[in-house]
């Protein structure tokens, strides 16, 4: 049986009596012996204030455990019936996702807190997860949206003069389940073959494995609205800009002294990221929820409205697409990742879901126009399918994995989108170039208006 083969314990080794993982040594999870692993047991965090830890600091101590010592077994189980066997990090219980695999080398904060991860585990190629613990600089939103954390091997110490907190003990603050020490190589060459898996992961031994490839099978993110789980209910203005070292655009610098651009955002699940990014450039963004009448956006009168990323089956929001009908031609619009999704069917397109999607940060694109290639990072699971488009739609970037459409332009309503995240940080920069593109369409229409 495949499971068997491909990990440690598939159906028909827990059937036959294997609940419990054995022993895992100490070393598949610090990556070295214990002998040469600094882990000091028991210390409360010592990184104590960002300016007193930045010289005086570099490493901060877990105060758990070392990850192998007491922590509950938890299992994988995906629904195709394999079985990984690890370590429970984060929270306890049992919980399930569609298992999606990133291969960002850094930036697990921010995928934790990214709100399109909703109802998704994500699996991390990157063998060595938790080395940077977590800090307040680098959230993405107000808290962890994924269902789960798959890592092969979850760092005993932390190593980040601004972090406060181990990604275990965030992920337990959270509610969020981890599980540790299994072969997240062998579970991504899966996805790739059999392309996403519905999962489960348990620390309940009670519950038997045949319950769980039960409940991932019952279990579906096809058609469900995820959106309205993490828009806010409020609108609210956002008026922090991006830092200094993302001062590489000349369109954001030269924003001094102009006046602000009014821009509306919906707020699918919108990326903090991206509203600084906004800022940066010059905008005052409101940002407003999914379901925001249209008419109430207009009457705001703003310069520019702006399209969100999000979790989820673009298909299962129509209110977003009928919002988005009302608003094309009447504003410079621009959408990222759902947002781009939602745009291209109220152009009239429509959406599929791919085999096992994109996630990571080194995915090539050709911008059409100009033969530019661009690294940008992803984040998706759907895709426009460009032969739905009517033909006034221009496919702008194209990913060269596997030619999917990853940006469309529609001049006539000036609209523009993108399928990657300009703003992902960490990420590659090349992508930044969309704001400007995007602001230089707002900044002609807003002076068009007042001449
Ligand atoms: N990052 C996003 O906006 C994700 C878009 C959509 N939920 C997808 O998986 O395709």
């Amino acid at each position: 049986m495949a499971a068997a083969i491909c990990c440690p314990s598939g159906l028909a080794a827990a059937s036959s009596g294997r609940q419990q993982p054995s022993p895992l040594r100490p070393s598949s999870f610090c990556g070295s012996s214990v002998a040469s692993c600094s882990y000091r047991p028991q210390l409360s965090l010592r990184c104590q204030s960002r300016r007193q830890s930045r010289h005086a600091q570099s490493v901060v101590y877990a105060s758990i455990k070392a990850p192998w010592e007491g922590a509950p077994p938890a299992r994988l189980v995906l629904e195709d019936g394999s079985v990984w066997h690890g370590t429970a990090f984060g929270h306890t219980g049992t919980e399930v996702g569609e298992v999606v695999f990133n291969t960002s080398l850094t930036g697990y904060q921010e995928i934790l807190t990214d709100p399109s991860y909703k109802g998704q585990f994500v699996c991390f190629t990157y063998p060595h997860i938790g080395n940077v613990g977590i800090n307040p600089e680098d959230m993405e939103s107000e808290k962890v949206h994924l269902g789960g954390v798959i890592v092969r091997d979850l760092s005993c110490k932390v190593s980040n003069y601004r972090a406060n907190i181990t990604l275990d003990e965030y992920l337990k603050q959270q509610k969020v389940m981890g599980i540790a020490g299994v072969d997240t190589r062998a579970i991504t060459r899966r996805l790739r073959v059999t392309g996403c898996l519905n999962g489960a992961i348990c620390t309940d031994p009670s519950v038997s494995d045949e319950e769980l490839v039960a409940r991932t099978k019952s279990w579906t993110i096809v058609g469900k609205d995820l959106i309205k789980e993490v828009t806010c209910t409020e609108p609210y203005e956002w008026a922090d800009p991006t830092g200094e070292e993302w001062e590489f655009a000349e369109q954001a610098k030269s924003r001094n002294g102009a006046p602000p651009l009014r821009v509306v955002a919906y707020d699918y699940g919108i990326k903090h990221n991206i509203l600084r990014r906004l800022t940066s450039f010059g905008c005052k963004v409101t940002v407003v929820p999914a379901d925001f009448p249209a008419e109430k956006v207009l009457d705001m009168n703003p310069d520019g409205v702006f399209f969100s990323n999000g979790p989820g089956d673009p298909s299962a929001v129509p209110y977003a697409v009928e919002n988005a009908k009302k608003i094309l031609g009447k504003k410079p619009v621009f959408g990222i990742c759902m947002g781009h999704q939602v745009l291209g069917q109220a152009f009239g397109g429509k959406t599929f879901k791919l085999k096992f999607g994109h996630h990571g940060g080194n995915h090539p694109l050709r911008h059409t126009p100009t033969g530019r290639i661009e690294i940008s990072s992803q984040n998706h699971n759907f895709a426009v399918d460009t032969a739905t488009l009517p033909p006034e739609v221009e496919v702008s970037l194209i990913n060269l994995n596997d030619g999917t459409c990853a940006g469309m332009y529609h001049p006539g309503l000036r609209a523009m989108t993108v399928q990657s995240h300009p703003e992902a940080s960490p990420g590659p920069h090349d992508s930044d170039v969309a704001f400007t593109e995007w602001i230089e369409m707002v900044k002609a229409e807003a002076a068009a208006s007042k001449a």
